[in-house]
């Protein structure tokens, strides 16, 4: 039996997931919350004749209690998304707040679930998670993780365009690093099948991936960021993990995780400078979460080398952020609770 929670489920990014979860053989249960109309967003897909029991929560009457209490995967794209103009760090206000009471749940109803996090800055979310979990006592890094599907997604649809493959999905690329503009680090070089970039092409292409998301929150004018591919992305990675844990072997998919507490993630720690504590990587999934972290970049190119160079300095003020927000709210409840 898989018990599967969407927090954040009315959204733009969690309607079509939870849509793509109701269709799943790998779910049994499916939980929606949200601060509104999760309970409408749950009677509509519950019409849908596959197993998946789905019923929706609200904030009150204990509702986020209700949501997880027994869930072995909660995916969270709870949190407002940018506007032309903003950047990822510019959502850090409000989802902060948001992403920490949302973990305090997760590691009081059920502390032993994979926590997939969507809600930006994935670059902050995730240690802010990290540390609500390290808080509550019950953090196990094999099972948190930052998702940067997206990227990866992308990463094979713009290079599929630039080589001329009609099928994105026959190219697989690698994308470490983080999840927003230049901490992006597509290895092309690492491609499968390798591939073959004009030179002139390169640049640009490298900049597309990395700016993705611009381009829908341009196109969008106002109304949101990338909500579909997301969500296609988001229950890629969740099944991923949920046929990982029942036992199918030589699934990879990169995520953003703490390297220290999981198998491979010091070598992967110091194959970067030793510096970053959080670095999305291509990950081996098992039964338990993370198998192990590979380092993706023993053989990177000259142009591989600048373009990770730039990532490490962004991510580690990112990364910092979220830990201090979390410690400070956390000594901040401590204080109250005197
Ligand atoms: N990791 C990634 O690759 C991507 C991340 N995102 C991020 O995902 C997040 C959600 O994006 P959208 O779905 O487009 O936004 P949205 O505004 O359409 O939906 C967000 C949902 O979160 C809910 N929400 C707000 N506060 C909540 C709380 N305390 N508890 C539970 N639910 C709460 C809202 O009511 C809303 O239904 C944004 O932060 C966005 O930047 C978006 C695209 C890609
Ligand atoms: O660009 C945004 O704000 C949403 C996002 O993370 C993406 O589309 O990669």
């Amino acid at each position: 039996m898989v018990k599967a929670a969407v927090l954040g489920a009315a959204g733009g990014i969690g309607q079509p997931l939870s849509l793509l979860l109701k269709i799943s053989p790998l779910v049994d249960e499916l939980s929606l919350y949200d601060v509104v109309n999760s309970p409408g967003v749950a009677a509509d897909l519950s019409h849908i004749a596959t197993p998946a029991e789905t019923k929706g929560f609200l904030a009150a009457d204990d509702g986020l209690e209700k949501a997880l209490t027994g869930c072995d995967i909660v995916v969270i794209p709870a949190g407002i998304p940018r506007k032309p103009g903003m950047t990822r760090q510019d959502l850090f206000t409000i989802n902060a707040g948001i992403v920490r009471t949302l973990i305090q749940g997760v590691a009081k109803f059920c502390p032993k679930a994979y926590v997939l996090i969507i809600s930006n800055p994935v670059n902050s979310t995730v240690p802010i998670a990290v540390e609500t979990l390290k808080e509550a006592g019950v953090f196990d890094a094999k099972k948190v993780f930052g998702v940067t599907t997206l990227d990866v997604v992308r990463a094979s649809t713009f290079t599929a365009a630039v080589t001329g493959e009609v099928d994105p999905r026959k190219i697989t690329i690698p994308v470490v690093g983080g999840h927003s503009g230049e901490t992006i680090v597509p290895l092309l070089s690492a491609a499968t099948p390798a591939v073959s970039i004009p030179e002139d092409k390169y640049a640009a292409l490298i900049k597309r991936i990395q700016f993705g998301g611009d381009e829908v929150v341009q196109a969008k004018a106002g109304a949101g960021s990338a909500t579909l591919s997301m969500a296609y992305a988001g229950f890629r990675f969740a099944e991923a993990v949920l046929k990982a844990h029942k036992g199918e072997k030589n699934i990879v998919e990169p995520a953003f995780v703490y390297l220290p507490g999981v198998p491979g993630g010091q070598e992967v720690q110091a194959a970067i400078g030793g510096q970053l504590e959080y670095f999305a990587v291509p990950i081996e999934l098992g039964t338990e979460g993370v198998a192990k972290a590979t380092n993706p970049i023993p053989n990177v190119t000259e142009a591989e080398k600048k373009l990770l160079e730039v990532a490490y300095t962004g991510l580690a003020d990112n990364i910092k952020n979220g830990i201090a927000f979390a410690q400070e709210k956390a000594v901040a409840e401590k204080e109250q609770a005197k």
